[in-house]
């Protein structure tokens, strides 16, 4: 199985360091792209390869460039370059349809992994187009799965899915830094400070999902009756805070309406 990237950013870096920690073979996997794929093939020991030839000889083709490059990097290959080619697309915002009109002969899947499959924790949306047939259906299975897990979703889920669990990441980690920030006021080191943040939030999380608890019996366990973190809790409600998260939500999913 020969795995191609078109683009070599962030997603496409993690996914890749995911791929090879799931036992995928460096020679199996290449890449292109303008900036940054000679790159992530020294570091990785993947091969860079020019955009037709990674395209025919790659089994699976993911596009993992910006939504608003896919145009521009089609029209400059010949149109028949896709035919049968299986293409999983991370475009953010590019719908299926749009997808399927930009290369028509292609089997497609639209998915949102996030920068987590590095560590096989992504956890990926995907929806087949319609022209896929069963057996790349579960070629595409066993790619995500390398990676993380993944879910089906309808496609009107896609955009609250995106901001939540793909750009998610960059949420929880403004947390951690709020939380660094608030030992860094009260006198801790920077780097003692991270490292209290970080391990909280890994600690916390574990203890949700290992115990299956859900998040309200968490906060019930640790605020102890007449306890200080009853306090915290307090404050957070007082300043809105499920209704800050929810408005930086909206305002993610509302970006191409802009
Ligand atoms: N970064 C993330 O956590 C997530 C990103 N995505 C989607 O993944 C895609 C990539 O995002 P990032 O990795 O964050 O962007 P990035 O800016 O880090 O990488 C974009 C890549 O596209 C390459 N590129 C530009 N022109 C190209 C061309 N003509 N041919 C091939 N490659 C070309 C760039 O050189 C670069 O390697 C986007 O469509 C984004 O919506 C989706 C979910 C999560
Ligand atoms: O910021 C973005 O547009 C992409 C989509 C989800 C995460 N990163």
């Amino acid at each position: 199985m020969k795995y191609g990237f078109l683009g070599a950013g962030h997603l496409a870096s993690a996914v890749v360091f995911g791929l090879i920690k799931a036992g995928v073979q460096p020679d199996d996997i290449f890449v292109n792209s303008p900036a940054s794929a000679r790159s992530l093939a020294d570091k990785t020991g993947i091969h860079y390869a020019e955009e037709k030839q990674l395209i025919g000889d790659s089994d699976l083709i993911v596009l993992a460039f910006l939504p608003e490059q896919l145009k521009k990097i089609i029209q400059h290959l010949p149109a028949d370059c896709f035919q049968n080619k299986l293409i999983i697309s991370f475009l953010g915002s590019t719908s299926l349809d749009e997808l399927q009109k930009s290369l028509p002969a292609a089997e497609i899947v639209r998915s949102l992994p996030n920068v987590n499959a590095e560590f096989d924790r992504s956890l990926t949306s995907i929806i087949f187009g319609s022209t896929i047939s069963e057996k790349s259906k579960q070629l595409v299975k066993d790619f995500f799965n390398k990676i993380g897990s993944f879910v089906e979703l309808p496609e009107k889920d896609f955009p609250a899915f995106s901001a939540i669990a793909g750009s998610g990441p960059a949420f929880v980690a403004l947390f951690a830094q709020s939380l660094q920030k608030a030992a860094i006021n009260q006198g801790i080191d920077p780097e003692t400070a991270l490292t209290i943040s970080l391990k909280t939030l890994e600690g916390s999380t574990e203890n949700l999902l290992s115990r299956q608890l859900l998040p309200n019996d968490l906060i019930k366990a640790v605020a102890s009756p007449g306890g200080s973190t009853a306090d915290g809790i307090v404050s957070f409600e007082k300043d809105d805070f499920a209704n800050i998260v929810n408005r930086a939500i909206l305002a993610t999913i509302n970006h191409g309406t802009k």
